[in-house]
């Protein structure tokens, strides 16, 4: 789809367009911060057009004004990411389909939980040479086993997509701290190294490694094992016992990724998306937070109640990925084979006290 222009005799023809247009799906705080990092680019690399679409999910702040228009108005993300400025050309678009229309590069950073909803409402609506990518950690469930979201977006949209993910806590790379991430790809190099380009600041060191279902499912179930931190801190087990659960828990992922019997390499988890992003969610992360708050109350206020108490509307994803892995685990019948997984998930929905994320390692 050619953008067209009018010549001086009145007839619209067609411009070619070899710049890539990029949209962010999702404007959450790693959705802002997303934002910023490509905007600062797009204003550098020639091959981009400047101007970088954000879509809104819309919503009514307290002051009686739509987010969209503030983030437009006040160049920040006054609710998600308050106090960066994320770059004049970023522009809030609260309209999905208005959002991807033109966007031949498709960043998709929301909550898991909504992205079958949105890819649903995309289907049919975005171009055909779109390329996307995912950074979103978290998967779907479904009858035949797991779907990840890279799967989702490809399964439902056609297209192709990557992942970036690593020890990225939003709100340290919004204000310029260093940190690296990588970006999982399938075959194609070349995608990934523009989408290496799209990312890259001296601040963010962005690498390219051929495993995109290793590079997400790290993401996707560190998530879990920070809940697995956070009751340890909550119940003041001391660095000790975190450490060893920490330990514990990232032989499992390499288990569970075994077992799963996808192309998952070892040498994966040796990038910024392994055990960097283990170490840094499990320290400073939201989910480590909610799941210490939950354990410091002995399991009795629900992870809902504290998620909108203490996050201000952002979203956990590791209890309901707890849930998700769960449902695999018992759908395989290796509830048993991970012990570690399958406590966190009964430990979230009170089946078990916060207690027993030590006490099953012990007998
Ligand atoms: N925040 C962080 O430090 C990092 C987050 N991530 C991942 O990025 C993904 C997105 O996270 P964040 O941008 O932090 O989001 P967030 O946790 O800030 O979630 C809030 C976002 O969800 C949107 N939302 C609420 N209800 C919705 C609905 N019904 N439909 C669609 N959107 C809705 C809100 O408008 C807002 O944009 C997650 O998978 C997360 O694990 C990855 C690396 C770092
Ligand atoms: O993925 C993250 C850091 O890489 C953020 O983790 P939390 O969602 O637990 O804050």
């Amino acid at each position: 789809m050619a953008p067209s222009a009018e010549t001086e005799y009145g007839d619209n023809v067609e411009v070619p367009d070899n710049k890539s247009r990029v949209t962010v799906v999702g404007s959450g705080n790693w959705g802002s911060v997303a934002a910023k990092l490509i905007a600062s680019n797009t204003l550098k690399l020639s091959s981009f057009h400047d101007e970088v679409r954000m879509w809104v999910f819309e919503e009514v702040l307290p002051s009686g004004e739509k987010l969209s228009e503030v983030i437009n108005q006040t160049n920040e993300n006054v609710k998600y990411l308050p106090g960066i400025k994320l770059g004049r050309n970023v522009v809030a678009v609260p309209d999905l389909e208005h959002a991807v229309r033109d966007a031949n590069m498709l960043v998709f950073v929301t909550p898991h939980q909504f992205m079958e909803g949105i890819c649903s409402r995309l289907v049919g609506k975005i171009r055909e040479d779109a390329e996307a990518i995912s950074l979103i950690k978290g998967m779907e469930v479904k009858m035949e086993g797991p779907c990840m979201i890279s799967t989702l977006i490809t399964e439902q949209l056609g297209i192709n997509c990557c992942v970036l993910m690593g020890a990225n806590i939003a709100n340290e790379i919004a204000v310029e701290k260093f940190s690296e991430a990588t970006v999982g790809y399938r075959e194609n190099k070349e995608i990934a190294e523009k989408w290496v380009r799209l990312f890259s600041t001296a601040y963010f060191m962005v690498s390219a490694c051929q495993d995109v279902e290793g590079v997400e499912l790290c993401g996707t179930l560190k998530n879990v094992v920070a809940i697995a931190a956070g009751f340890v801190d909550g119940l003041e087990m001391g660095n000790n016992t975190k450490a060893r659960q920490l330990f514990l828990d990232t032989t499992m992922l390499s288990t569970f990724n075994f077992c799963l019997h996808l192309t998952v390499y070892m040498i994966t988890f040796f990038e910024s998306c392994g055990v960097a992003d283990l170490i840094t969610t499990c320290l400073g992360g939201r989910n480590r937070k909610c799941a210490d708050a939950f354990a410091r109350n002995g399991g009795k206020r629900s992870f809902d109640e504290l998620e909108s108490e203490m996050l201000q509307g952002q979203k956990l994803q590791g209890v309901s990925t707890a849930k998700e892995v769960y449902e695999v685990l018992r759908h395989r019948g290796w509830l048993e084979l991970f012990p570690l997984f399958t406590t966190v998930h009964e430990i979230c929905i009170g089946r078990l006290p916060p207690t027993a994320i030590v006490e099953y390692s012990q007998s």
